[in-house]
């Protein structure tokens, strides 16, 4: 693996004293950004991440909502495809960005990126960990916040929203209705104590680890938080075109 490498680094960088108790209001907090993706299922000439959304990258968008916002975030490690750092260097040029943050290898799967990115926090003794997919960069301060509080009190919290339609599972013949009141659609932002964390991405990896939420579940009880609908995941072509007309609307209200 290429050794990380800071496309921009313009603040100072701070290591806190040892955190030797519980999570409180003073517990450091940091961000992965997983990124590393190919996207496949939007079919662009490049991955999504890179897709202009409203005059800049979709992930500038994303890294924006974590550092921009009042949030305190001490480190943000954006994690990409080793053959994409020199675009995503590129686009920070074009793009003057000033916002400090990291940039690491991302693996084959998504639990791989995010083990690469919580490794290069090795030197942090403690703190809470939000790892966010670039992809959802319509993600708001208010529900990153209400994430990270959540984290410091129960140790996991996962941002999460109800299902609008009904919903059926799959039977060898045909299928059946499941109660939906009893259902959540899962959202990143995903925080974590950082330890807990660690300790998760120790565990091999399963098949059945869509998100950060499956691969902790066995170690800690999962809470959830309010997520938003408009904290959509950019994934297949219209999502593009909602995301430009959410980004437009919250554009013109503030
Ligand atoms: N090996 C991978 C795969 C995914 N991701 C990231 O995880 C998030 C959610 O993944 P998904 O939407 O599935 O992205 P892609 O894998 O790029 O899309 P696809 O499955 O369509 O190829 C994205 O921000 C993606 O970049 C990652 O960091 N490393
Ligand atoms: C992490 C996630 O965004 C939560 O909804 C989702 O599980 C990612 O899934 P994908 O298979 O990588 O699209």
């Amino acid at each position: 693996m290429r050794p990380p490498f800071t496309p921009d680094l313009t603040g100072p960088k701070s290591v806190p004293a040892p955190d030797t108790g519980g999570p409180s209001a003073s517990t450091p907090r940091f961000a992965i950004l997983v990124a590393g993706g190919s996207g496949t299922r939007m079919g662009a000439d490049r991955p999504k991440q890179f897709l202009n959304l409203l005059g800049e990258p979709v992930l500038l968008h994303t890294l924006r909502r974590f550092l921009e916002a009042a949030l305190q975030v001490e480190e943000c490690v954006v994690v990409l495809p080793p053959e994409q750092f020199a675009t995503w260097q590129q686009l920070c040029q074009e793009h003057q960005v000033r916002l400090p943050h990291a940039v690491v290898a991302g693996g084959a799967t998504r639990w791989a990126s995010v083990r690469n990115g919580l490794a290069y926090l090795i030197h942090r003794p403690a703190g809470l960990v939000a790892v966010h997919d670039g992809v959802r960069p319509l993600v708001s301060a208010q529900v990153i916040e209400q994430t990270y509080t959540a984290a410091a009190a129960h140790g996991a919290a996962v941002a999460a929203v109800a299902p609008k339609d009904s919903v059926r599972g799959l039977a060898q013949q045909g299928s059946y209705a499941l109660d939906r009141s009893r259902l959540r659609l899962v959202q990143t932002p995903q925080c974590f104590e950082l330890n807990l964390l660690r300790r998760a991405y120790q565990l091999p990896e399963l098949p059945t680890f869509t998100d950060d939420a499956s691969v902790v579940e066995d170690l800690q009880p999962i809470y959830l938080v309010p997520g938003d609908y408009r904290n959509l995941k950019i994934t297949t072509p219209e999502d593009l075109i909602v995301a430009e007309a959410l980004l437009r609307a919250e554009q013109a209200t503030s």
